[in-house]
């Protein structure tokens, strides 16, 4: 592998790091993640593995550059680092190098992606203190949603209100955009007209995709809204939540709803859905089901929103390698003629659907790593 001349993107989702270094021909040369921070944790280079309790974060991303200089890869090697950062906020819509009046923008949609904005940060400023030359670029989950409607972006609240940026943004957009791109590729045919993706991860959302453009998605103003999630409530009625305040106090609500609901409140203790999904109590069973639900009652939606289906996608951790999840959200979309191949299923795909299927479905790999290289390779060029 070249030393010299690579671009590190690295994407901090809620529950994990994942890094990848591509060369200028947007070749991958290494990828891995460490996964589960804060819990049962372990860093993943390559095809090693090491099973390692990462407080936070922070802990993870400097095991992540240790190891990437254990292989002789110093930041200071790199042609530049790109990073997911979840909200872009109004401003920032498309692919950026970061400068610091993007990273105060940035810090200024933290409250807004509670768990995400503050990790992209630090992985951006820690960069910045050990290669304080190294180019820095930063594309937004924000941007794919651009093109919906605006009925769809509107919540019903007074104009006043909208025009200090209370609307829906809608996230996982690198995830969708990339969806995008390779499904044609993974399916051998072109893209469907209407695409309902299945972002299944620790966070999760639903995007109805028309001719390639996002129309409507389940997460809104934060990536709280929608599905329930690994440890976030999903939809819950804006008056519960003022009446968790009034309970609760601020700071107590935003912890309970981002940190202590979804799987791991319904469960009593599981966020991770391989656990879950191993875990024989009444209690995880709920917990998957209740998920399992909340994708289909939102899947409905969607499908309206798209006037009908041509194809499903399934992509992120859950998405692409829970068996039971796919089967039984499958089952639920039954009445609009989608057949599943249970032994595709089972050998995860990419094909899902049964010939007598009127829906075609299939699973594509999340490359958020491989767009976000792409959008700063971009703009490298362009400069
Ligand atoms: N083999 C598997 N079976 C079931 N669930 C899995 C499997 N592999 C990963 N997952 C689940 O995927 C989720 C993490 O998804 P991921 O997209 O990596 O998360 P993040 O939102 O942090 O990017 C966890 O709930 C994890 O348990
Ligand atoms: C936006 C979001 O929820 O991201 P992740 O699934 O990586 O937590
Ligand atoms: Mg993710």
């Amino acid at each position: 592998m070249t030393k010299n001349g690579n671009i590190l993107v690295l994407n901090a989702g809620s529950s994990s790091i994942k890094f990848a270094l591509f060369d200028a021909d947007l070749t991958q040369c290494l990828s891995g993640m460490a996964e589960a921070i804060g819990g049962a944790s372990r860093l993943r280079v390559g095809e090693e593995v090491t099973e390692t309790p990462f407080i936070d974060h922070r802990a993870a991303l400097r095991a992540i550059l240790a190891a990437l200089e254990a292989r002789g890869i110093a930041p200071g090697d790199l042609t530049a680092a790109a990073h997911r950062v979840v909200h872009g906020g109004r401003k920032l819509t498309g692919p950026v190098k970061i400068t610091p009046e993007v990273i105060a923008e940035i810090a200024s949609c933290t409250p807004l992606a509670p768990l995400h904005n503050p990790h992209n940060l630090a992985a951006i400023e820690t960069l910045a203190e050990i290669a304080p030359d190294l180019p820095q670029y930063a594309s937004f989950d924000t941007s794919f949603h651009a093109t919906n409607p605006e009925v769809a972006t509107r919540y019903a609240i007074p104009k006043m209100q909208e025009t200090k940026g209370i609307r829906r943004y809608g996230f996982h957009g690198l995830s969708y955009a990339s969806l995008v791109r390779r499904l044609p590729e993974v399916s051998g045919v072109p893209l469907p007209s209407r695409l309902l993706a299945f972002h299944l991860g620790n966070g999760a959302s639903l995007c109805a995709i028309r001719n390639g453009q996002s129309i409507a998605t389940t997460m809104g103003y934060s990536p709280l809204d929608g599905l329930t999630m690994g440890t976030r409530s999903g939809g819950i009625d804006a008056n519960a939540v003022l009446r968790l305040v009034e309970e609760n106090g601020l700071e107590r609500t935003k912890a309970i709803l981002n940190h202590e609901s979804g799987l791991l409140g319904l469960s009593g203790g599981k966020s991770d859905m391989r656990n879950l999904m191993l875990d024989p109590s009444a209690d995880s069973a709920f917990a998957v089901e209740h998920f399992c639900y909340w994708s289909l009652r939102h899947a409905g939606s969607l499908i309206a929103a798209l006037e009908g289906l041509d194809a499903i996608a399934f992509t992120g951790g859950i998405g692409e390698n829970a068996v039971g999840v796919r089967a039984r959200i499958l089952r639920g979309l039954e009445w609009i003629g989608v057949r599943m191949d249970p032994d595709a299923n089972h050998r995860g795909g990419p094909r899902l659907h049964a010939d007598t299927s009127k829906v075609a479905v299939w699973v594509v790999p999340a490359e958020e790593e491989r767009m976000i290289a792409a959008d700063a390779l971009s703009l490298m060029r362009a400069a």
